[in-house]
């Protein structure tokens, strides 16, 4: 999880550094490509108000055709925040497919039903679940998923990625927000536990022959790995 105060796309993008590459104009311009409408705008707004980061518009645009792609039925995120991660993974499922979202936050999951509620999201078509990924994950079913976020607590990526590879079907896609960490992870000279473990998550997919992987420098990083 990003550990500053969230800000609004615009600020984001334009303050932000694209990992590895200094401020450069394809980031940026990548960035704003898709831009967000009022709904996810005001969900933003209060991920900000809530001090929970969302993932950033480029993130969000790659999760709704990952969505759309996959033609993705049930979907898990691990960390509903205020649901703007959520919206933009809603709009690329089809209508009759599930969001199981799992946050420990009640007050953020319930910011996330309003911004569903504004955006006409069918009740059923999202499973809000309060508690610790750790302990729900491992109640989902084994090969029952097209699509896992895993964007909570970095330091519950390995657990979160190892349940992930149980829960995908084959040609399911795992995808892992924050997996460059703000320029730490590609910094040798970083080895605090944080950066240690995230960039250990991204070497262990690297060599998990179950997996395809690849790391987009979108928002704070992206890393996706189809199930094989
Ligand atoms: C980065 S935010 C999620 C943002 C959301 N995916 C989005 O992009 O809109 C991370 C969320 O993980 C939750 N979280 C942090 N640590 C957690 C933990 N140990 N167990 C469960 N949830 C946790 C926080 O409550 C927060 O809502």
């Amino acid at each position: 999880m990003h550990t500053s105060v969230q800000l609004l796309p615009e600020e984001a993008i334009s303050t932000a550094e694209p990992s590895g590459h200094g401020k450069v104009a394809a980031w940026v311009y990548s960035e704003a490509f898709v831009p967000e409408d009022e709904v996810l705008l005001r969900a933003r707004e209060r991920a900000s108000e809530l001090g929970c980061p969302a993932v950033l518009p480029g993130v969000g645009a790659v999760l709704r055709v990952l969505a759309a792609a996959t033609n993705a039925h049930a979907v898990v995120e691990v960390g509903t925040g205020a649901g703007v991660a959520a919206l933009w993974l809603l709009r690329g499922m089809p209508l009759d497919g599930q969001l199981t979202t799992i946050d420990r936050e009640v007050e953020h999951q319930r910011a996330a039903r309003t911004a569903f509620a504004e955006d006409r999201v069918a009740p059923q078509r999202t499973r809000i679940i309060p508690g610790r990924p750790g302990d729900v994950l491992p109640r989902l079913a084994d090969g029952a998923y097209d699509l896992v976020l895993v964007a909570s607590d970095p330091l519950g990526y390995p657990e979160y990625v190892n349940e992930a590879l149980r829960l995908l079907r084959p040609g399911g896609v795992l995808a892992v927000d924050g997996a460059l960490l703000r320029d730490r992870v590609a910094d040798p000279a970083r080895r605090d536990e944080l950066t240690t473990v995230v960039r250990e998550v991204g070497r262990t997919l690297r060599n998990d022959e179950r997996v395809l992987p690849a790391m987009l420098p979108s928002g704070d990083g992206l890393l996706l790995a189809v199930r094989r």
